[in-house]
């Protein structure tokens, strides 16, 4: 078992863990990036990006992310492929244990480990996750300009990204298990009161129907949750918003978090409840989840482990402050 030691140890490799080691690796901090199970992050599972600065057409996803990825190694970061499975943040240096069995460690360290969107769960729903499905429709919606889509979900932000739709696509229909949503108040009246949005209750999707090639999406079969009805409802996009997880599980006792487990930042910072432990990206944002707000907090963690280690030296054990 191998033993890896770097100043800036960095867990995740989507647009935040990479915009942290490009701007870790040009202030010559040789980090380390551990990976993950999913290289390049979520970005790897849609294809057009067009609301990243610096293309004037489209870009897929995974080619971005391998981009990210060739220019933080171009300028000096080591890519490990594992995946951490237990950590020790009592003391500096950090410790983590990876799947493989190695070891890495860092005088301070980055968490980058981003969230993961929850899925219904169905085999049609991945197959056409990029081509019609999504769970972004911030990212996505733009692509079904006066089409039909619908949203699944009950809760606050599927009511949110039902009424960011409404403004793009002729008509949006809300699916949700129940006869009433969870969502607040207030954002239920806005979105009752639009007039291209229609709700089915009681309803659940049980398969995506599309063509291999496009459109993709065509129409998803609907099976009501009260008397097992089969019913097929015409669309060109379906959105999934039942939620978010953060990938914090192995945080959890050491650092603080909010009751959804993202982990807490100190407002206008990156820095968590232990100094010299800086988290980015989607791992501390509930609210924005976009690539370039990842990157961007990336960069500032980058920043702020540089400070710190200028203030703090590189192996000493530091007291809380
Ligand atoms: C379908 C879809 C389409 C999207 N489209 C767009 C878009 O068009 N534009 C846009 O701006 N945003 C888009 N987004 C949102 C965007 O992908 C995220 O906001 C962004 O990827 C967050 O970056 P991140 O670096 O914080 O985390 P992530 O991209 O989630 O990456 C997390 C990384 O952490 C790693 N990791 C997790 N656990 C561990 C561990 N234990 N050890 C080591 N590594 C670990 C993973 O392997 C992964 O590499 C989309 C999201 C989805 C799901």
């Amino acid at each position: 078992m191998a033993s890896h030691h770097s100043k800036v140890l960095i867990l995740g490799s989507g647009p935040a863990g990479c915009t942290a080691a490009i701007y870790a690796a040009r202030a010559n901090l040789s980090p380390i990036l551990v990976a993950g199970l999913q290289p390049g992050g979520q970005l790897t599972i849609t294809t057009d990006v067009e609301n990243f600065p610096g293309f004037a057409e489209a870009v897929q996803g995974p080619w971005l992310m391998e981009q990210m990825q060739a220019q933080a190694e171009h300028v000096g970061t080591q890519f490990l492929h594992d995946t951490i499975v237990s950590i020790d943040l009592s003391k500096r240096p950090f410790v983590a244990i990876g799947d493989s069995g190695d070891t890495y460690s860092g005088d301070t360290l980055i968490i980058a480990t981003g969230a993961s969107a929850r899925w219904l769960g169905i085999d049609s729903e991945q197959k056409f996750q990029g081509f019609g499905v999504s769970a972004c429709a911030t990212c996505d919606g733009f692509f079904f300009r006066k089409k039909e889509v619908a949203v699944v979900g009950g809760g606050n932000s599927a009511v949110e990204e039902a009424i960011y739709l409404a403004g793009i696509a002729s008509k949006v229909t809300l699916i949700h298990r129940r006869d009433s949503l969870r969502a607040e108040k207030i954002g239920q009246d806005r979105l009752f009161s639009l007039p291209n949005v229609s709700v089915l209750w009681d309803s659940a999707v049980e398969e995506v129907l599309g063509t291999d090639t496009p459109p993709g999406v065509t129409a998803l079969r609907i099976k009501n949750t009260k008397t097992g009805t089969l019913s097929e409802l015409p669309v060109d996009g379906l959105f999934i918003a039942i939620g978010h997880d953060p990938n914090t599980g192995l945080f959890k006792g050491q650092l603080e978090m909010d009751d959804e487990g993202y982990l807490n930042t100190k407002p206008g910072t990156t820095q968590t409840s232990i100094p010299g432990v800086f988290a980015a990206g989607d791992v501390q944002d509930k609210i924005f989840r976009q690539a370039v707000t990842a990157a961007g907090t990336g960069c500032m963690s980058a920043l702020e482990a540089e400070r710190f280690l200028t203030h703090h030296g590189q192996t000493a054990t530091v007291a809380a402050e």
